[in-house]
C-alpha cells in the first residue's frame, strides 16, 4: 500500500543521478512503492513540515546501506515508537580516512530497497493489530554535493570544511586507529539531524563509541532529539552482524568469531566477581593469543591471521580506561580486530566478496551491567 503523504510528490531517483555519486550502488534503480526516495534536503524538509503539522512523529535511522537484520532491528524499534520512519542511506566520505575502504564499502541499493519494502509490509501487518506501529515513509539518499555544499568533502586530518569535533571521546579506541572517523560521523549526523529534525534517532549498540559520541553531541549542542540505542543483532553463534562481514568468507568468518569469544571470556570473569583490569582483560587476551597462535601453526592455505587493535575496559560515559570496575556503574568491554587478507586460497573456497583480499576490521562490545 502506498504511504505517500498528501501534497508531497515523489522526489524519486533516476539511475543517472545515482550513478553520479559515491552512494550509487547498481546499474538499475528500482522505484520503491511504499515510501519515497529523497535526494535533496529541501524536499525531505517539506515532508517533515507536513508531518509536524499533523502531529506525527519521526524516528530517524541513519545508515550507510548494505542493509542487514541489525539495521532492520533499529527500524522495527523506531516503528514501535513513531508514526513515521526516515532511513538515510549515505556512504559518508568524511568518516573514511584517505587509506580506508571507502571505495570498496559494499553498496547494494536494489536489495536495500527490497528489504525496506518487505519490512514495510511486515509493519503494515503488525499495524492491523496495533495502533502504534509506524511505517517507513522516506528514504534519504543524498548526493555528496547535497551533504557537503561548500567544499568537496575532505578526509585529510587537517583538511578544510565545516566539521563537528567531539574531543577527547573521538580520539580514543576507534578514533586512535581512524583519526578522522568520529569527526566525519558527528559532522554527517549533525547535518542529517538538522535536515530531518527527528523526534528520535536510532543507533546500534554494536558501534558503542559512536553511540557515546552521538549522545555527547546531542547534549552539548542542544539537539532536540532523543537518542535511542538498540542492542546488537548477532548470528546464532554470536558474531555481530556487520555490512563488512560479506568480505570475510568462510575461513575468516570462523576465526573472526574470536572477537566475540574474547569479549565473552572477559564478561564471564566479571560475572564471576572479578573487577580488576588484569583479571577481566587477561581472560580476553588469553583467548585472542591462543587462537592466533593456533592459526600461526597452520599453513598459509589453511589459516586466517589477525591483529588485535585494542581490547578495552572503559567507563560507559567517558570511555576512559579503567583499572577497577565500579560495580555500581558497570563498564564497556570493547575490541577491534583487523582480519588480514588470506595469504593463499584453495580452489572452490568461499573467500567472500573480494576473494579474501580485502582486510576487514571487526569491532564488537559487551556492556558489563552494574550490579548491587
Ligand atoms: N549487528 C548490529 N546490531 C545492531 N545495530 C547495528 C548492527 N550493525 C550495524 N548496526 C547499526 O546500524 C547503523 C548503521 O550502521 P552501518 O550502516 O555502518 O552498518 P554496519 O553493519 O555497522 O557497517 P560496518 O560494520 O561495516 O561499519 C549504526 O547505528 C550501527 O550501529
Ligand atoms: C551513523 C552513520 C550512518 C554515519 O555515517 C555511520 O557511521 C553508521 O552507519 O554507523
Ligand atoms: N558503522 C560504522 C561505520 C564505519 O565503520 O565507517
Amino acid at each position: 500500500m502506498s504511504r505517500l503523504v498528501n501534497g508531497v510528490r515523489s522526489f524519486s531517483t533516476t539511475a543517472s543521478s545515482f550513478l553520479a555519486d559515491a552512494t550509487a550502488a547498481s546499474q538499475s534503480i528500482r522505484q520503491p512503492s511504499s515510501f519515497q526516495v529523497f535526494r535533496d534536503a529541501s524536499s525531505i524538509r517539506g515532508l517533515r513540515r507536513q508531518l509536524l503539522q499533523k502531529d506525527r512523529t519521526v524516528g530517524f535511522v541513519p545508515t550507510m546501506g548494505a542493509l542487514h537484520e541489525g539495521h532492520l532491528a533499529l527500524i522495527r524499534q523506531a516503528a514501535r515508537e513513531n508514526t513515521d520512519i526516515f532511513v538515510s542511506i549515505y556512504v559518508n566520505p568524511t568518516q573514511f580516512g584517505v587509506t580506508e575502504d571507502l571505495s570498496s564499502y559494499p553498496r547494494t541499493w536494489d536489495t536495500d530497497v527490497e528489504k525496506l519494502e518487505k519490512l514495510n509490509e511486515e509493519l503494515e501487518r503488525l499495524g492491523e493489530n496495533s495502533a502504534s506501529a509506524g511505517r517507513i515513509t522516506a528514504i534519504f539518499a543524498p548526493t555528496s554535493k547535497v551533504m557537503y555544499p561548500g567544499l568537496p568533502p575532505s578526509s585529510e586530518i587537517d583538511g578544510h570544511g565545516s566539521f563537528v569535533t567531539i574531543t577527547p571521546l573521538s580520539t580514543k579506541l576507534e578514533g586512535a586507529s581512524r583519526p578522522v572517523f568520529f569527526r566525519g560521523v558527528a559532522t554527517v549526523c549533525m547535518k542529517l539531524f538538522n535536515i530531518t529534525t527527528p523526534d528520535r534517532v536510532y543507533f546500534g549498540q554494536k558501534d558503542v563509541q559512536q553511540t557515546v559520541v552521538i549522545k555527547r553531541m546531542v547534549e552539548d549542542f542542544h539537539v532536540g532529539t532523543q537518542v535511542r540505542i538498540i542492542e546488537t543483532t548477532r548470528e546464532k553463534d554470536g558474531l555481530a552482524l556487520s555490512s563488512r562481514n560479506v568480505y570475510l568468507g568462510e575461513r575468516r568468518r570462523a576465526v573472526g568469531l574470536t572477537v566475540y569469544k574474547t569479549l565473552k571470556a572477559a564478561q564471564e570473569a566479571y560475572l564471576a566477581g572479578k573487577t580488576s583490569r588484569a583479571d577481566i582483560l587477561g581472560a580476553a587476551q588469553k583467548i585472542a593469543d591462543e587462537v592466533l597462535s593456533t592459526q600461526r601453526g597452520l599453513s598459509p592455505a589453511e589459516r586466517a591471521l589477525y591483529e588485535v587493535d585494542y581490547i578495552s575496559l572503559a567507563d560507559p560515559d567517558t570511555l576512559d580506561e579503567l583499572e577497577i570496575v565500579d560495580t555500581a556503574k558497570g563498564a564497556v568491554l570493547s575490541t577491534a580486530f583487523k582480519m588480514a587478507p588470506l595469504e593463499e586460497t584453495k580452489p572452490d573456497e568461499d573467500c567472500g566478496l573480494g576473494d579474501g583480499k580485502v582486510p576487514v576490521r571487526l569491532i564488537d562490545n559487551i556492556i558489563l551491567q552494574p550490579r548491587a
